[in-house]
This record gives structure tokens, C-alpha cells and sequence, in this order.
């Protein structure tokens, strides 16, 4: 995959617009979100670990708002053959760049609408760092979605950047995420561009409100597999 770097908040002149899943974002996403996302790669692997224990043979899988398509490798790498993976964003660029990019007959890309895209036979669901996006008010209804369309025993993996409290605890766990992007290379231009061009797209919610939700959504339990600062993974089951 594509390793051009990401300075699209470098200039100073950039007006501060809302962040967009365009073609200039899906040009430098890896590098982009590899800088940004402290434990990213290790989350997508251990999605893929994840799946050669949750997918059955001739199991279906959902990476929903795939991008460039890091997870649906991921899984195809550690699955069987005859896995399949169904990749979907609704973002034209990303998923030109995911057809560009990969020839695999095992994935399906398609460019939908997470929240409209049916959901049948689901041995997998994955929301790497997508429901974020999706309005509050609706994230429920997409959950409940998910888990009408998981087989028997079948899994979600969700990963999400959460709202911290603004206890001491929260605050050192949002400046170290600063402190991550500075070390990354980021400057402060570009970290704050980027924060507000984010400020009504991307929308985290606190670990109690993902947790009542899952419930609420019908999933019978569910565990947190991964932590780094103000990202965590959880998986739940159907
Ligand atoms: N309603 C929607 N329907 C479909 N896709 C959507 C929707 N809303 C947003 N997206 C898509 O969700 C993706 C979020 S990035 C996921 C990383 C990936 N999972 C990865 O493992 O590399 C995370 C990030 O950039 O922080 C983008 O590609 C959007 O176009
Ligand atoms: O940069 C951030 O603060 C993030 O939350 C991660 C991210 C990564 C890629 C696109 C949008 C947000």
C-alpha cells in the first residue's frame, strides 16, 4: 500500500473546512492513520488473529468503513481460503484505491453505506474506527443491524477513539495522544487543523455509553481486548 506522507494540515493557509474521506485524505490515509492512531497496526493484526478463531470454513466477514482495506487483509491473511470478506465504504476514493490495490477473489468492495448496506449470514462484523463517523442519534440502529445480521455465535469487533472524563486520568491520556502526534512528526499547525476539522465529524463516545449500547443492541456479552490512550477494542458476541 502507499506510504506518501501526510502534511495535509501543514499549510497555514488551509482553511479550516470539515475533515472529508476525499481523494487528497485517501492519498496519504496509511501514513495518516498509522501517525494518528497510537496501536493502529497492532489492532488490524490482532483483528486478523481474531477472526482465524471466530470465522468458521466458509465464513462471511463485514469490514465496515474498510478504507483502503487494512482489516480485510488482515483477516484474509489469518483465514482460511474460504473465508470472504465484504469490504464497504462510502467513500468513492477509498474504495477505487482498495479495487486498485487488490485482485483478491476471497473481497468484495463495495461502495455503500455502512448504514443501509444489508447484512446477512455475518460469521464477523468489524467497525475499525468507523462508527465514530456515524451521527450519534443513528449508531444504535446500525448496531441493532449488525447484530440481526450475525449468524449464531457470530462476533463484532468494534474499535473506536472514546471521550475521556475530565478527571486527571482523561486529561493525561488526551495530552500523551498530542504528545504521540508530536513524536510522530506532526506540527502543532497540523495537529490543530486537523482537531478542528474533525470537531463535528468525528464524535467519540464515553466506554459507559459504547457499553450500554452494545447491550441495548443485543449482544449478549462483550469484552475489551486492546487500550492505547483514547482508543480501545472491544469485541461482543450475538
Ligand atoms: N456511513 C458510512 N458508511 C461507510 N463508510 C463510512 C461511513 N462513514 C464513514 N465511513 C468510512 O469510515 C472510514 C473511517 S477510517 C477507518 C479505518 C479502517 N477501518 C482501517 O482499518 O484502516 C478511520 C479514521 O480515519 O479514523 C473512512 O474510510 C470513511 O469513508
Ligand atoms: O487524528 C485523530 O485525532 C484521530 O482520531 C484519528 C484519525 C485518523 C485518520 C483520519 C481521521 C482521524
Amino acid at each position: 500500500m502507499n506510504t506518501e506522507p501526510d502534511n495535509l494540515f501543514d499549510s497555514a493557509a488551509a482553511p479550516v473546512r470539515p475533515f472529508r474521506f476525499d481523494a487528497e485524505v485517501a492519498r496519504v490515509f496509511p501514513d495518516m492513520v498509522r501517525r494518528s492512531v497510537p496501536g493502529y497496526a497492532e489492532m488490524v493484526e490482532f483483528t486478523g488473529l481474531l477472526a482465524r478463531r471466530l470465522v468458521p470454513a466458509d465464513g462471511v466477514c463485514y469490514d465496515l468503513g474498510c478504507s483502503l482495506g487494512a482489516v480485510t487483509e488482515a483477516i484474509v491473511r489469518q483465514t482460511p481460503a474460504s473465508v470472504r470478506v465484504i469490504a464497504v465504504d462510502n467513500a468513492p476514493a477509498m474504495i477505487a484505491k482498495l479495487c486498485a490495490s487488490s485482485h483478491d477473489d476471497r473481497i468484495t468492495p463495495i461502495c455503500a453505506d455502512a448504514e443501509t448496506i444489508p447484512i446477512h449470514n455475518a460469521a464477523l462484523v468489524v467497525l475499525n474506527l468507523t462508527l465514530q463517523f456515524i451521527a450519534p442519534e443513528r449508531r444504535l440502529a446500525l448496531l441493532e443491524r449488525i447484530h440481526a445480521g450475525l449468524i449464531p455465535n457470530g462476533a463484532l469487533i468494534l474499535v473506536e477513539k472514546i471521550a475521556l472524563p475530565n478527571d486527571r486520568g482523561g486529561q493525561l491520556l488526551t495530552e500523551l495522544h498530542t504528545d504521540f502526534k508530536r513524536a510522530q512528526g506532526y506540527s502543532e499547525l497540523a495537529i490543530s487543523g486537523k482537531r478542528a476539522a474533525l470537531e463535528q465529524v468525528l464524535i467519540p463516545d464515553s466506554i459507559a455509553v459504547h457499553e450500554v449500547r452494545l447491550s441495548a443492541a443485543g449482544f449478549t456479552g462483550f469484552t475489551r481486548w486492546y487500550q492505547s490512550l483514547n482508543f480501545i477494542a472491544w469485541m461482543a458476541w450475538k
